[in-house]
């Protein structure tokens, strides 16, 4: 049994041991237990160190000054690496240590006190934390340190203490590292999926494709609205549907309209819808391509386009999230994600004064650049045996692969088109394949041979504008009216001399003359 002082004192240690471990870190406890020690003791003096997880330097704190454990001009050094405790008086510790910090921090104290320094090592199964406790003052308050009891036990408390915390204080700074590594693991993974996903549609494996796809998942999990640019053919619609299907709102509706395509007047009843008797010949009410995309996307192309007066009710919408049938006297609620592109540069259009600034910044939340085809020539062959293989499964027909003299062909135009004149130069190229053969340069049409409108020199005069590949409605005229512009550039280039134009194109001379009287070209 104990008797009442026994268990008074046993008590009076709990509550040191309680009052030890409230700062949770094991440097907080070393301060505590110095300061219980120091005024237990009445000592003047006193510092408790650390070994630091390098196993180099020994500091009080993370962000206190540190002394190397390997220098011996200090008497710490000398307890770690001895791994016992070290007595001196502080006049000896002056005249052998000449540490300057170390000297610098008993300055003030007495010569004749003395100076203890115990090693500490607190275990905790498989781990070890090394320190050094040292205290100063008059001798006969340190002497026999070693010996009193309840000495050791609070030494002992302290080293338990501390291995307890420091094991809690590296369990959850490790915790910490797994989970923000997990959370930004499943982060990366997550878009990388999402980027692998829109890798189905959006082909090409260049650095600014992948870029891009790497930006569209991580635009795909936002709300924010996304700005298109990008010259044509390079895939904006392609890419607005693909925001949409890899986002949270791919279960919802993708609607698209083509903004330069539907006149003024139609716009703004397609956009917003009317109510019936809106307007002459509205005898039912219409729902508007806002309605029609609540819950999902609405792509704008050729943003650029829009009259400035819906270009303002459209930011509305946007800020409102709210807008108004035409005709209509309520207002309708609508969440939706707004995708816009251009292929023209909106920054000319707003000094034009025909764009709003507010709305440009509206809709570029995030604005993304599409790169032209020409920036990413490493993507024309994956492309091409992408689109021959999509012609011949929509066409049923068999095999056709690509040659390599055609490929060397492609890969050195400029596609002013980019992806889509890409396609639309494959499907003309595989009508012109018999299946189970590869695509020749003959099969290409004739502007893949290379040379084009743009190899003009400055100043030559451009031949009217040819339809883009969308506009052709039929390609053999479309053909015949190139090649004329092609031979009559090339004539005038060389001052009407045939056989120079026919050498620059690669003709014999009198297939180029033949050329000229199908084609009814007279040389100027
Ligand atoms: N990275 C790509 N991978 C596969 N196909 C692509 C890619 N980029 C574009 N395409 C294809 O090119 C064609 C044109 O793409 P899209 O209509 O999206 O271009 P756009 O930039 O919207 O053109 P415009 O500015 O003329 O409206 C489509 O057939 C599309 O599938």
């Amino acid at each position: 049994m104990h008797d009442r002082g026994e268990a008074a004192r046993a008590l009076a240690g709990m509550a040191e041991a309680l009052r030890l471990v409230e700062g949770r870190s094991p440097a907080e406890l070393r301060r505590r237990a110095l300061a219980l020690l120091r005024e237990g003791l009445a000592l003047p003096w006193g510092r408790c160190l650390a070994l630091d997880a390098s196993g180099r330097w020994l500091a009080e704190d993370a962000d206190q000054a540190r002394l190397a454990c390997d220098d011996f001009r200090h008497p710490y050094a000398h307890a770690i690496r001895r791994g016992e405790p070290l007595s001196l008086a502080l006049g000896e510790a002056r005249s052998r240590l000449d540490h300057e910090a170390f000297q610098a921090s008993i300055a003030g104290l007495a010569h004749d006190w003395r100076l203890v320094v115990r090693p500490l090592r607190a275990r905790d199964g498989r781990r070890e934390w090394l320190g050094v406790l040292a205290l100063a003052g008059p001798a006969e308050r340190l002497e026999a340190l070693a010996e009193r009891d309840d000495y050791r036990a609070f030494e002992a408390l302290l080293c338990h203490l501390w291995a307890w915390l420091a094991r809690q204080h590296d369990e959850r700074r490790d915790q910490a590292r797994l989970r923000d590594s997990l959370a930004e693991l499943n982060d990366g993974a997550r878009r990388r999926t999402l980027s692998e996903r829109l890798g189905r549609e959006i082909l090409g494996a260049s650095p600014a494709i992948r870029a891009l796809r790497d930006q569209l998942a991580r635009v795909a999990e936002t709300h924010l609205a996304v700005l298109l640019q990008g010259e044509t053919g390079t895939g904006k619609e392609l890419v607005a549907r693909g925001i949409h299907g890899v986002s949270p709102r791919a279960e919802g509706p993708f609607m698209a309209i083509n903004c330069a395509a539907i006149p003024e007047s139609l716009l703004e009843a397609e956009l917003f819808g009317h109510v019936r008797g809106a307007f002459s010949g509205a005898e039912r009410s219409r729902e508007g391509l806002l309605g029609q995309a609540d819950g999902g996307t609405l792509f704008l192309d050729e943003i650029g386009d829009m009259p400035l007066a819906l270009q303002a009710k459209l930011l509305r919408v946007l800020e409102s999230g709210r807008y108004r049938p035409l005709g209509g006297n309520e207002e309708r609620r609508v969440d939706l994600r707004l995708v816009a592109a251009t292929h023209q540069p909106l920054h000319r259009r707003i000094r034009e004064g025909a764009f709003r600034a507010d709305l440009y910044y509206r809709l570029g939340q995030f604005p993304l650049t599409l790169p032209a085809l020409r920036e990413r020539r490493e993507d024309i062959p994956a492309l091409a045996e992408a689109f021959i293989a999509d012609f011949c499964r929509r066409e049923g027909r068999g095999d056709i692969g690509l040659g390599r003299a055609a490929l060397r062909v492609l890969a050195a135009r400029d596609f002013p088109g980019n992806v889509r004149e890409l396609r639309n130069l494959i499907d003309y190229a595989c009508a012109m394949t018999p299946e189970g053969e590869d695509i020749q340069p003959e099969a290409l049409p004739p502007e893949a041979a290379g040379g084009g409108a743009e190899d003009l020199p400055a100043g030559e005069e451009q031949a009217p504008r040819r339809p883009g590949p969308e506009e052709v409605v039929d390609l053999r005229r479309a053909l015949r009216d190139y090649e004329a512009t092609l031979i009559q550039q090339r004539l005038a280039r060389y001052d009407g001399n045939r056989t120079l134009a026919a050498e620059s194109l690669g003709l014999p001379k009198r297939t180029l003359a033949h050329k000229c009287r199908q084609l009814q070209l007279d040389s100027p």
